[in-house]
């Protein structure tokens, strides 16, 4: 059948509550941040009037502080999430940079049996995000991993990806992974996922996360077991052409790790911004191993 496309409205509401109790999942919402305290209150605040107060959708709320210094910490916590820092999470497991880090960690302070995660810099978005992403964890078995997908305001066309997700992903997923190819935005940070597949997953600290996942479900267990919902508009802050670049190296040292061309730790990324002397970037690319061992 392969990767099945839905819309978050396919399904309502009280069909999916009612699905939920029956099976008896309970549901945790990550948000992994870093610096975001200028958006992260109302990602938090919003689900949570409308997911967890009104209806039993969502059991828990937790934000992932990925060394932040700025408030972010503090607006979500007053905002009604449960806060950890990333550093604070398993310290006997060390610690390192990264959003991936920041979910892999996730693990060790939920208990939902599917896992929701949005990003924190979202400034165009809705809460049906949630149960749209929720959908077909609830309603298909066979399915682990649920991959959102929407429209960019301001992009060529509506379903334009990011500038990582054209020049990267997309290149990527035809020469080594094109079962992949029907993923209309494999970056997307808003995806939902079965606790049980993503802990038994090798997890890269950093930004390649989401390419990891998808190769390594596909690979695992097939298309049948990705799913992507369409979640309507979704605009977030934008980064550096410069910061990108690490992104864009993080994404393809995960990708040459899966066909078997290992690197090392870390690299060192050179970018010339004026003159001949590099601005040296190191950019982690290590991965965390399957958290299950350590659950
Ligand atoms: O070290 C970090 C860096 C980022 N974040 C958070 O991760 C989310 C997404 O980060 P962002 O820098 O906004 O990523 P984008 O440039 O938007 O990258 C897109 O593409 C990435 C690669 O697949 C995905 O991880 C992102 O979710 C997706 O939005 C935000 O809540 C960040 O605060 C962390 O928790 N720790
Ligand atoms: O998703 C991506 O490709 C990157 O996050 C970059 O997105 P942007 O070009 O919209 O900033």
């Amino acid at each position: 059948m392969g990767i099945r496309a839905a819309h978050w409205d396919d399904w309502s509401l009280e069909g999916l509550l009612g699905r939920k109790g029956d099976l008896g999942q309970r549901v945790s919402l990550v948000v992994p941040a870093r610096n975001e305290a200028a958006t992260v209150g109302a990602v938090v605040a919003r689900v949570r009037a409308a997911l967890m107060e009104t209806v039993d959708l969502v059991d828990e709320i937790v934000v992932i502080d990925s060394d932040s210094v700025d408030d972010t910490y503090a607006v979500a916590e007053s905002a009604g999430a449960r806060v950890h820092r990333a550093a604070e999470i398993r310290p006997d497991l060390g610690t390192h940079p990264g959003k991936g880090e920041a979910m892999w960690k996730s693990l060790f302070v939920t208990s939902g049996d599917l896992v929701v995660f949005m990003d924190a810099d979202l400034h165009d978005w809705d809460t049906h995000f949630v149960p749209g992403l929720l959908g077909p964890l609830l309603s298909d078995p066979a399915v682990q991993l649920v991959k959102g997908f929407y429209d960019r305001p301001g992009a060529e066309g509506p379903l334009e990806g990011g500038r990582v997700t054209e020049l990267v992903a997309r290149p990527l997923i035809a020469l080594l992974f094109p079962e992949l190819g029907a993923l209309v935005q494999p970056l997307a940070g808003e995806w939902a996922v079965r606790r049980s597949w993503f802990a038994s997953l090798s997890v890269p600290t950093g930004y390649a996360v989401e390419l990891a996942a998808l190769v390594d479900t596909v690979r695992a267990a097939g298309p049948d077991a990705i799913a992507q919902v369409d979640l309507g508009v979704r605009a977030h802050r934008h980064q550096a052409l410069r910061d990108l670049g690490g992104m864009a190296t993080q994404i393809l040292a995960a990708a040459l790790a899966r066909v078997g061309v290992a690197g090392a730790d870390e690299a060192v990324l050179r970018q010339y911004l004026r003159g001949l002397e590099p601005v040296e970037r190191v950019v982690p690319t290590l991965e965390r191993p399957a958290a299950e061992a350590y659950l």
